[in-house]
């Protein structure tokens, strides 16, 4: 039996990375994947790679980004099939995998096929289809990075024809005339703007009342602004509770409140599992909770100190930009090397328009009662805006009153899962929102915008200290005339006459506030 100083289970970006840096420690590394050509896991597969590929693909076909010059009626295509999206998916899919391969190969990484299952805490057993032990493999550390899959309850009928999961969709076989996305988290809104640009009918169901609901909510109302635009119908605070197929191929989604909903197809995303059913954790003397996921402390380690779980498996955040880090950072822990904790985390949401955050919300800071001021710049004060076709953008930058730090940044529109990587960098160097009035940035750019949203924070800082010094004055006066002697009459005069030009000078501070 092989023995290895580290057994990697799962080769998504978690695992990747995990290997990859243990390998270049020196250590004798083995990953096990299910298959030779899942090699990358969800992330490239059925997650993030091949929908973002699919989006681009879709803004390239329909012409969205030139529909403000050119009309709304704009196509590069007019009929466009899932055969033209796919095939930019398999272009996109097939590099990544090369590369993860050969990057597994150059560093001397064992890769075995099947599933792997745990025989005792330090060996791990690779299945055969039929589920028998083909052989196994002992270590000394394990990382689990086994990721999870679409929850599927157990009374709907999945049939990859008219009801999909999200690992499903992207083997649609036409694109379809409507559309019920069951479940508004990242996963489902992002498909659902895309079908929508696609000219399929959408109608969103979450039980929720308010839909993604950790970012800033003026951005999310922008969001919502879009998706209405293309007659997306939204139906928040509802819960599914049965999806059937029809016999003429419908889909009849039946809400708790006993609404009836149909369309051509439905896609089921509300939300993930732990992709565990093949592990035998307890055969490691682990277990996960009633999600599937596994337990792990800071430093990713599980209950059982040589065995760390990393990536999806391990719950909050799940997004792969996390995952590849945490693969790095426990394989770090695990063999005693250092590493510097950079812990601001930013989101990005491929929505169309795209969303990213770095940093605290304005809700947040509030109840924090944090003194806060708000930079604004518009994409249609951006040249670079134009240019690319997106005047409805904003960024957002929130800085602390007193000290001017950067307190967080959100930007919705084209570019925006770039441009946060600014603010993230500053607030990492624990910079102020002057260094983006006084520093020089490519033009045209839409990191412009952070110049542009700076000079807007700052004069609304400057504003408010000329109307408090102004009032100052105003008081001052006013305590002037009530502690009057024998001239009070005289003097009473004078200072009516000071008065008026401080408040006209209010009257046009309080003007200009009112026109932002
Ligand atoms: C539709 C969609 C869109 C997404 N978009 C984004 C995005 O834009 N940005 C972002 O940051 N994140 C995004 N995510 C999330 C991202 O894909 C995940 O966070 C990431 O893939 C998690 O990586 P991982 O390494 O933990 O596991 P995974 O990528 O899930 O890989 C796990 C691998 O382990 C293998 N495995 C499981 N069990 C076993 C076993 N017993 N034996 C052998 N192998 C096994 C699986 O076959 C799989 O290949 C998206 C996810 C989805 C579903
Ligand atoms: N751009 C990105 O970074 C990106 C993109 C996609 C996915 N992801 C990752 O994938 C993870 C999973 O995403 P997700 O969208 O599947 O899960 P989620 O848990 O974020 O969202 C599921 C949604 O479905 C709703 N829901 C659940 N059951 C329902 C029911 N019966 N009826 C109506 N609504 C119901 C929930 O209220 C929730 O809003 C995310 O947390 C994220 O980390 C990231």
């Amino acid at each position: 039996m092989k023995h290895y100083d580290l057994i990697v289970i799962g080769s998504g970006p978690a695992g990747h990375k995990g290997a990859i840096a243990a390998s270049k420690m020196g250590k004798k590394v083995a990953l096990i994947e299910r298959q030779l050509n899942r090699l990358g896991g969800v992330c490239l597969h059925t997650g993030t790679i091949p929908s973002k590929t699919m989006r681009e693909a879709i803004m390239h076909l329909t012409g969205y980004r030139q529909r403000e010059v050119y009309s709304e009626l704009y196509r590069r295509k007019r009929h466009i099939k899932m055969d033209d999206l796919r095939k930019k998916i398999a272009q996109v899919t097939q590099h990544e995998r090369d590369l993860i391969h050969d990057q597994l190969e150059r560093n001397g990484i064992d890769v075995h096929c099947g599933d792997a299952q745990f025989l005792d805490e330090h060996t791990v057993g690779i299945l055969t289809k039929k589920g028998d032990v083909d052989h196994s493999i002992t270590g000394d550390k394990i990382l689990i990075a086994c990721g999870t899959k679409p929850a599927r309850p157990d009374h709907m009928d999945f049939d990859g024809k008219s009801i999909f999961d999200t690992d499903q969709i992207l083997d649609l076989e036409d694109i379809p005339r409507s559309m019920i996305v069951v479940g508004g988290g990242v996963i489902g809104i992002e498909y659902a703007i895309m079908f929508a640009i696609l000219g399929v009918e959408v109608t969103v169901v979450d039980g929720r009342e308010r839909l993604l609901d950790f970012c800033d909510r003026e951005v999310i109302e922008t969001l919502l602004y879009h998706a209405r635009s293309l007659e997306m119908v939204m139906r928040l605070g509802e819960d599914v509770t049965s999806m059937d197929r029809q016999r003429n191929g419908s889909v009849v989604v039946q809400l708790e409140s006993g609404k009836r909903l149909i369309a051509d197809t439905a896609l089921f995303s509300a939300g993930r599992v732990g992709d565990v059913d093949e592990l035998d954790l307890p055969a490691a003397g682990l277990k996960t909770d009633e999600r599937g996921r596994l337990w792990c402390d800071e430093n990713f380690r599980t209950w059982q100190p040589h065995i760390y779980g990393v990536g999806d498996i391990v719950g909050f955040p799940a997004l792969a930009s996390t995952s590849m880090e945490q693969g790095r950072r426990a394989v770090c822990n695990m063999f005693n090397k250092k590493y510097d904790h950079v812990d601001q985390l930013p989101y990005g949401l491929y929505t169309i328009p795209e969303i990213s955050m770095i940093g605290k919300t304005e809700h947040q800071l509030t109840q924090d009662k944090v003194p806060y001021e708000v930079g604004v710049a518009r994409y249609h004060e951006i040249a670079r805006g134009h240019i690319s076709g997106d005047v409805h953008g904003m960024l957002k930058i929130l800085f602390h009153r007193e000290t001017k730090k950067l307190l967080g940044v959100h930007c919705i529109g084209e570019s925006a899962t770039e441009l946060t990587h600014i603010g993230q960098a500053v607030m990492a160097f624990d910079g102020t929102i002057e260094y983006f009035r006084d520093t020089v940035f490519n033009y045209p750019t839409m990191s412009e915008s952070y110049k542009v949203a700076a000079f807007d924070g700052l004069n609304k800082l400057q504003l408010d200290l000329e109307l408090s010094e102004s009032s100052y004055k105003t008081a001052e006066a006013e305590q002037k005339n009530l502690t009057g002697d024998a001239k009070l009459s005289e003097d009473s005069e004078v200072s009516q006459e000071e008065e008026a030009p401080v408040s006209e000078q209010q009257q046009v501070v309080a003007t200009m506030e009112a026109e932002k």
